[in-house]
């Protein structure tokens, strides 16, 4: 992903500012910020679905309006995921193979469901309305969807947000198996500052201009953190983290 000078206007508003960044590919890429620091309307100018009002953005080595989305898996946020949706596991997890939502699948398309759903451990839930799902479940049949086409990059938004400790640590342990058989590219955003230290390989840090992006250990510095959130997070017990360890 290359961004430079990326610029994004909603009327008077200014949400993004001259921001520059080349994201290697492979990386697992952790965006931070505070509310309303521009995170989501970066990635949904990467997903070309917000157009820039300045610079000029390529993912996947195309104009970002240019990819087409299946080549790229999309985890929306845990809290905005509807669990009222009258659909089964597998026609949820069918909904990323297909732009349509799917009628009949042919063997195929259900050979590779079923895979997808096995690799998150979740082979059990396939013929389950997700109406009833654990949100441990759904995120899983979330994570089988952005996954079934194999894409080289994956974008997640806030996805351990609502999910308990031992949910959360599975999560990032299909990430970085996902990631490690198939080199792709992921692209998170959360406010959890240890997750971003302990499992991504570069960081963002964002307040409508960048304020730091490199390795964790750089970029999550009490210099960026205080100047994109005013702190450096006590309420985290972060400051004990960033003399620690990395666990990734
Ligand atoms: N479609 C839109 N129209 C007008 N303003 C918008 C639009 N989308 C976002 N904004 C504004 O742009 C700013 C950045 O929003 P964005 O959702 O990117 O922030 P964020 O960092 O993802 O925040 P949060 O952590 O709260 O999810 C906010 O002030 C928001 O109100």
């Amino acid at each position: 992903m290359e961004v430079e000078h990326l610029t994004v206007r909603f009327g008077d508003h200014l949400a993004l500012e001259d921001v520059t960044l080349a994201v290697p590919a492979g990386a697992f890429v952790a965006i931070v910020g505070p509310n309303g620091a521009g995170k989501s309307t970066l990635l949904k100018v990467l997903l070309g679905l917000v157009p820039p009002s300045h610079g000029r953005v390529r993912v996947l080595g195309s104009p970002s309006d240019k990819v087409d989305p299946r080549r790229i898996g999309y985890v929306p946020q845990f809290k905005t995921l509807d669990r009222t949706f009258p659909a089964l596991a597998e026609e949820l997890v069918a909904s990323g193979l297909r732009r349509a939502w799917p009628g009949r699948l042919t063997s195929g398309e259900r050979a590779r469901v079923r895979a997808a759903l096995e690799r998150v451990g979740a082979g059990q839930l396939i013929g389950r309305p997700v109406s009833r799902f654990s949100g441990g479940e759904l995120q899983r049949v979330y994570l089988a969807r952005a996954f079934v086409r194999r894409p080289q990059l994956v974008m997640l938004d806030e996805p351990a947000t609502g999910i308990d400790v031992l949910g959360e640590a599975d999560m990032y342990r299909l990430l970085e198996d996902y990631q490690k058989e198939t080199g792709a590219t992921l692209l998170m955003i959360t406010h959890d500052w240890e997750a971003a230290y302990h499992h991504a390989t570069h960081v963002i840090v964002l307040n409508r201009r960048l304020i730091g992006f490199g390795p964790p250990e750089r970029a999550l510095s009490e210099r960026c953190l205080r100047e994109a959130f005013g702190h450096v997070g006590h309420a985290h017990g972060f400051s004990l983290a960033l003399g620690g360890e990395r666990r990734a």
